[in-house]
């Protein structure tokens, strides 16, 4: 199978050497010219034969809606676009309607590996028509890691149920990572605990808590024991926040992954004006004592 693959970042350039190695050829468009095969996605197009599948890899929103009107011009009726970037599962909807006016069909992917995926394989949620999924299933198969195929891929239901799985996956993902956070620093803020590493390593094999967000743990503390080259600043890229908004939308308590969330909002203050508050209202209604401001 031959197929166009557009956005050569940290994820599609990693994705184009797991499909090549697994057989796949590939011609992969991005705007970083060293990192392309072709000048242009008319390029692209031309080299792939009918009909014709362009995985999308960019970062969602605008960049996304720009390339998928940019296809729906370009391909031609029964060619497959797959958005395989993290959009909101709320776009799909109106990106498959967009290209079915052209003929062309859809496939929303979920993609989650990371930069470790090249060497590791992809867990793969794909959303859209049985057909449409069938014809991209060479690509999942190329991507995921090796073994039965329902260990790492799943075909989760109509267009826009891939996106909506990642969601959930990357939800969960802030939740998890909160919680090894909070009892890093539990760990440390004890002076009984002489092996904090030590205690993280022990966990990594037979435990309840182990898993590979554990291992990534280990390793950067490996690579920086006490963290002392990295800011507490922690961005978002909006998944977690569309995570709540869906909790919310379908009244399903979500604290854990909410926290999570306003960890990071929290985490990009440098004073809190709420907290100030709660403290001269402890003053205002008790008396009790305010610190001064810093
Ligand atoms: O999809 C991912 C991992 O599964 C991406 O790394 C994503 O960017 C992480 O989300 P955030 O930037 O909000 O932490």
């Amino acid at each position: 199978m031959h197929f166009g693959l557009i956005g050569l970042g940290k994820m599609g350039f990693n994705m184009r050497e797991r499909a090549r190695r697994g057989g796949l050829d590939v011609t992969g468009f991005d705007r970083n010219l060293d990192v392309s095969d072709v000048a242009t996605i008319d390029e692209l197009i031309g080299t792939l034969p009918a009909p014709r599948v362009v995985w999308v890899m960019v970062p969602a929103g605008e960049v996304t809606d720009k390339v998928v009107a940019e296809l729906g011009e370009k391909l031609s009726p029964g060619d497959l676009v797959i958005d395989g970037g993290n959009s909101r599962f709320t776009e799909d909807q109106r990106h498959a309607a967009q290209l079915a006016e052209e003929g062309i069909r859809f496939v929303d992917c979920g993609v989650s590996g990371g930069v470790w995926g090249l060497q590791n394989g992809y867990g793969l949620m794909a959303g859209g028509a049985a057909e449409d999924v069938e014809t991209a299933m060479p690509i999942f198969d190329a991507l995921r890691p090796k073994g039965e195929r329902a260990d790492s891929f799943v075909h989760v239901g109509g267009i826009g149920a891939g996106h909506y799985a990642k969601m959930v996956h990357n939800g969960i993902e802030y939740g998890l990572m909160q919680s090894y956070a909070e009892g890093y620093q539990l760990l440390a803020a004890k002076d009984i605990i002489t092996d904090l590493p030590g205690t993280f390593r022990a966990w990594q094999k037979g435990t309840v808590v182990r898993s590979w967000l554990l291992d990534l743990l280990v390793k950067a503390l490996e690579e920086d024991p006490g963290l002392e080259n990295i800011d507490d600043y922690v961005e978002d890229s909006g998944e977690g926040r569309w995570t709540v908004e869906e909790a919310i939308a379908n009244a399903v308590p979500a604290p854990a992954i909410t926290a999570a969330l306003f960890a990071r909002f929290e985490s990009r203050e440098d004073s809190s004006p709420a907290m100030k508050m709660v403290s001269a209202l402890r003053h205002q209604f008790g008396g009790h004592a305010t610190r001064p401001a810093k």
